[in-house]
C-alpha cells in the first residue's frame, strides 16, 4: 500500500452530537470545532433551535456535527415536535458528548438527559465532556472529571475542554474521531453546514432579536426570509426582506421597542452578522407580525419550517 492508500484507509467519518442541559456550551463548542459561526449562542437558555450542521475536517477524519434544541417537557406542539427530533438525533449518530459544565455540580437534570440518551441511542458511543474549564481552577476540573467518570462509568472517556481559550479542543476533535466508523468523507473539504443559507440568515435576526429579551419569548418567535433579492443599481448588494412572527400584540411591541428603537437594533445586529456570512453587504427589512397561537397550529408550524 502507498502511503496515501493507507491513510485513507485509516480515515474516519460520522456523525455526533452534544447534549447537555441549557447553556451548558454546547452551540460554543460547536463553533469552536468548526471555526467559524454557525450554530446559534446565547447568554439564554433553549435558543438552539434547528439541526444545524457544523462539519469539522482533519487530515484523518471528518466530523458532522448535528445541534440539538434542548429536551424539555412538551408543553405544546411546538415542544413535542422538538422533542421528537431531538430523540431521531440520538438515535442517528455515532457518537455522543454529554456536556457538563466545570462551575455546575451534575444534578438530576443531567441524569434525566443521560437517561434518554442510553434509552434513545443504545450502542451508541458517549463521551462525557467537562466544559468551561477556563471558569474554574484545576482542582475543581479534576473533581468535576471524577464525578462525571462515575455517573458515565469506567468504560465512559471524560475530556476537559474550553471553547472559549480553544484548550483542548483538538483533544476532543480526536476522542471523537476515534469512535467513528472507517470510510471517506461525506462532505467535500470547505464545507461548513449543509443548511441552506436562508436558514442560517433566519437563526442570525432570531438571535439578534433575543439578545436582552426576557424568559417568554425564545420558544414565540420564529423567523421566515421572505425574499433575497439583488439590489437595483448597487453591484455586490442583496435586499433581503423577513418577517419576524410572535405570537402576541404585546411581544410585539417588546420587539419593535419605543418608536421602532429595539427593532432598528435588532435589524443592525443581524445585518452585520449575515453579511460575514454572506460576505456581501445586504439591506435588511425585517416586518413583525403577530401569528397567534401559531405553535398550537400544525400548518402555521410547517409553513414556518418546523
Ligand atoms: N467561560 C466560558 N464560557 C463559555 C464556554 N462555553 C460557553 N460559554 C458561555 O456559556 C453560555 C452558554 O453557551 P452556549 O454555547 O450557548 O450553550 P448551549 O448549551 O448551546 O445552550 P442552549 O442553546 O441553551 O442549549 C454562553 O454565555 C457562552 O458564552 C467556555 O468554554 N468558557
Amino acid at each position: 500500500m502507498t502511503d496515501l492508500e493507507s491513510d485513507r484507509a485509516e480515515f474516519r467519518s460520522g456523525f455526533v452530537c452534544f447534549v447537555g442541559r441549557p447553556n451548558t456550551g454546547k452551540s460554543t463548542l460547536t463553533n469552536a470545532l468548526v471555526g467559524s459561526k454557525i450554530a446559534i449562542t446565547s447568554s439564554r437558555p433553549q435558543t438552539t433551535r434547528h439541526t444545524i450542521r457544523g462539519i469539522v475536517h482533519r487530515d484523518h477524519a471528518q466530523l458532522i456535527l448535528v445541534d440539538t434544541p434542548g429536551l424539555h417537557r412538551p408543553r405544546t406542539l411546538l415542544g413535542q415536535r422538538l422533542n421528537d427530533l431531538v430523540r431521531d438525533t440520538y438515535s442517528e449518530v455515532d457518537a455522543i458528548g454529554l456536556c457538563i459544565p466545570a462551575d455546575e455540580k451534575i444534578g438530576p437534570g443531567d441524569r434525566w438527559i443521560l437517561e434518554q440518551v442510553k434509552h434513545n441511542a443504545r450502542g451508541t458511543t458517549i463521551v462525557g465532556l467537562v466544559t468551561k474549564i477556563d471558569k474554574v481552577s484545576k482542582q475543581r476540573v479534576m473533581e468535576q472529571l471524577l464525578a462525571l467518570s462515575k455517573l458515565l462509568g469506567p468504560e465512559t472517556e471524560v475530556v476537559p475542554v474550553s471553547a472559549a481559550s480553544g484548550e483542548q479542543v483538538e483533544v476532543v476533535v480526536d476522542v471523537f474521531a476515534k469512535a467513528l466508523p472507517l470510510g471517506p468523507a461525506f462532505y467535500p473539504d470547505g464545507d461548513l453546514t449543509d443548511e441552506p443559507e436562508e436558514t442560517l440568515m433566519a437563526e442570525l435576526i432570531r438571535e439578534a432579536a433575543l439578545e436582552g429579551v426576557h424568559d417568554e419569548l425564545p420558544h414565540s418567535l420564529a423567523v421566515v426570509i421572505e425574499e433575497i433579492e439583488p439590489r437595483e443599481g448597487h453591484e455586490n448588494m442583496l435586499d433581503v426582506r423577513a418577517t419576524l412572527y410572535v405570537e402576541r400584540q404585546s411581544q410585539k411591541a417588546i420587539v419593535i421597542g419605543k418608536a421602532g428603537s429595539r427593532l432598528r437594533d435588532v435589524g443592525t445586529a443581524a445585518r452585520i452578522q449575515i453579511e460575514k456570512l454572506l460576505g456581501t453587504r445586504i439591506y435588511l427589512d425585517i416586518h413583525v407580525k403577530v401569528a397567534k397561537d401559531w405553535q398550537r397550529d400544525p400548518k402555521q408550524l410547517g409553513r414556518l419550517g418546523f
